[in-house]
């Protein structure tokens, strides 16, 4: 199993270029950021040329989080906005070799919110294709952010067949599906062919995935079984220091 620090929540607190060289040192196979743009794109470049950590994704910016959204892609009325930042996106991962942009699709709901959210999508899966980008969409639960558009894998399946995209993906973050629908392994199971990236964490609390309700050497187990042959996301909030937390690594390397 091949593992990425999440930097949006691993060394989040540190600049983006020391995060890199801090999860190589660590051990981890590569990292994924959530919102790296105030950061200069060569010093994100050197870093991960110095380390020979690739970087995987990145998100969309999420809108006016102080206002409380938390993205653009399914608010009607926002299309344009939600334009701007794929295409942000797309070109700060050209810049620094990322394959996947994580679109997050904001708090809304019902059937203008759905087809705004497959517009949206059909024009950042057209503009990611030219770049050779992968897009994804994650459900995220509804304890952590509720409103939020895209709860379900069902509901993500539903609208990437309604799409029809080979380059939209679906982002299969453990922690969201198992609060969300229990029962991962068969999630895992229908969703594979879908999937474009793994993420864990420990339910509840989001901690390091090593206790709780979720047994993640059953996980990679599995994961490899069915022949996930992806990277998968360290996406938790450490209990202590990250580098003090680190032992699960070690156990989930099947
Ligand atoms: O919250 C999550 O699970 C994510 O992966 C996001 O990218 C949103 O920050
Ligand atoms: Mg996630």
């Amino acid at each position: 199993m091949k593992f990425s620090a999440n930097l949006g929540f691993l060394w989040h607190d540190r600049p983006l270029p020391e995060a890199i060289r801090l999860a190589a040192a660590a051990g981890f196979d590569a990292v994924e950021c959530h919102f790296p743009y105030e950061t200069d794109p060569a010093e994100v470049r050197a870093a991960l040329s110095d380390t020979g950590l690739p970087m995987l994704a990145l998100n969309t910016l999420p809108g006016d989080r102080n206002a409380g959204e938390f993205g653009l892609y399914a608010l009607p009325g926002r299309e344009e906005d939600g334009r701007r930042v794929i295409r942000q996106a797309v070109d700060y991962a050209a810049l620094i070799g990322a394959r996947k942009v994580h679109v997050m699709a904001g708090l809304a709901s019902g059937e203008p919110a759905h087809r705004t959210f497959l517009s949206s999508l059909v024009f950042a899966s057209d503009l990611a294709a030219k770049a050779g980008l992968t897009v994804l969409i994650e459900p995220i639960n509804m304890q952590d952010v509720p409103g939020y558009f895209l709860n379900t894998t069902d509901q993500a399946l539903e609208i990437l067949a309604e799409l029809d995209r080979p380059n939209v993906k679906l982002m299969f973050d453990c922690y969201h599906v198992h609060i969300m629908e229990g029962d991962l392994a068969s999630r895992l199971n229908a969703c594979l062919p879908m999937i474009g990236h793994v993420q864990i964490a420990a339910v509840p609390g989001r901690g390091e995935p090593d206790q709780g309700a979720i047994d993640y050497v059953a996980v990679m187990k599995q994961l490899q079984q069915i022949g996930y042959d992806g990277f998968i996301g360290a996406e938790y909030r450490p209990r202590a220091t990250v580098e003090e937390g680190l032992g699960w690594m070690q156990r989930l390397r099947v």
